[in-house]
């Protein structure tokens, strides 16, 4: 999946196993950082602070750059609504989306197959359906507080397989469950990582972390970056350091 460009002597890497998360209030700071990373950067995460707030224009800037689209806006409600949402949504034409994997089977199945029905009608190939299993900031403590008697890991599986099932893409977890739901759901299912940390950055409000090498060494497919990306002094070097961290052959 890495692609590699050779500029003027020296090397930009660009990954697809990177997104880079675009938790930005306004379409102004989302075009700069976007342009600060140039093509280092692949694959975006517009999730509901920046959507909410700009809507469908931020869609349409990142497919005029060639950037892939991960639109995270988590949708949790009844089997009608989430599938009917998703529909509305493919028609911006992102890459990926998702839903929490809590609003069950039932949900899930009518939403990917609606998805499938709606592609087939636009002549298109859907988008990856995935679902959120246990957020990654979620610690002990939150846990207990849900009531759930289950280990967070184990839930994470089952909820994971429960995707699969449902006829979903894949789904988003913790690099700390990666390896059991790699092992689970097989080598073509997706697994998306957020809660990813460079080694010497702060943990913020995420609590089930690991760097990005030791994420995708557990078998993320993929991994999400925010803070340590669009809040660093230098974005395009935090950027470049991730990629140089993931794949150090290449560097
Ligand atoms: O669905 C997500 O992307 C997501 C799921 C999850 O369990 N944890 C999680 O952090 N995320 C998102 O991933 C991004 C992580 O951002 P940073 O913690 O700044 O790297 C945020 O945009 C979150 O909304």
């Amino acid at each position: 999946m890495a692609e590699y460009k050779f500029i003027g002597g020296g090397i930009t890497m660009a990954d697809e196993r990177i997104i880079a998360a675009l938790d930005l209030r306004t379409l102004a700071e989302a075009e700069k950082l976007v342009e600060k990373l140039g093509d280092s950067i692949v694959f975006y995460k517009v999730g509901m602070e920046l959507f909410y707030a700009v809507g469908p224009e931020i869609i349409k800037y990142l497919k005029g750059k060639n950037k892939k689209i991960f639109l995270d806006l988590k949708l949790h409600d009844i089997p009608n609504t989430v599938a009917e949402g998703l529909v509305s949504l493919m028609r911006l034409g992102v890459d990926i989306f998702n839903v929490h994997a809590s609003g069950g089977f039932t949900m899930m199945s009518r939403a990917a197959q609606r998805v499938r029905e709606e592609a087939d009608k636009m002549g298109i190939n859907p988008p990856k359906l995935i679902a959120i299993t246990v957020l990654t900031s979620m610690d002990g403590d939150d846990w207990d507080g849900l009531g759930m008697h289950m280990p967070i890991d184990e839930q994470a599986v089952r909820l994971a397989l429960l995707s699969k099932d449902a006829g979903l893409d894949g789904v988003v977890a913790s690099p700390h469950e990666a390896a059991r739901i790699r092992r689970a759901c097989g080598k073509n299912f997706m697994i998306v990582t957020p809660g990813v940390r460079p080694t010497g950055s702060t943990a913020d409000d995420q609590s089930r972390i690991a760097t990005p090498e030791q994420a995708l060494k557990n078998g993320a497919s993929q991994i999400v970056v925010g803070r340590p990306i669009y809040k660093a002094d230098d974005p395009r070097k935090a950027a470049e350091q991730i990629l140089a961290e993931i794949n150090p052959a290449d560097c």
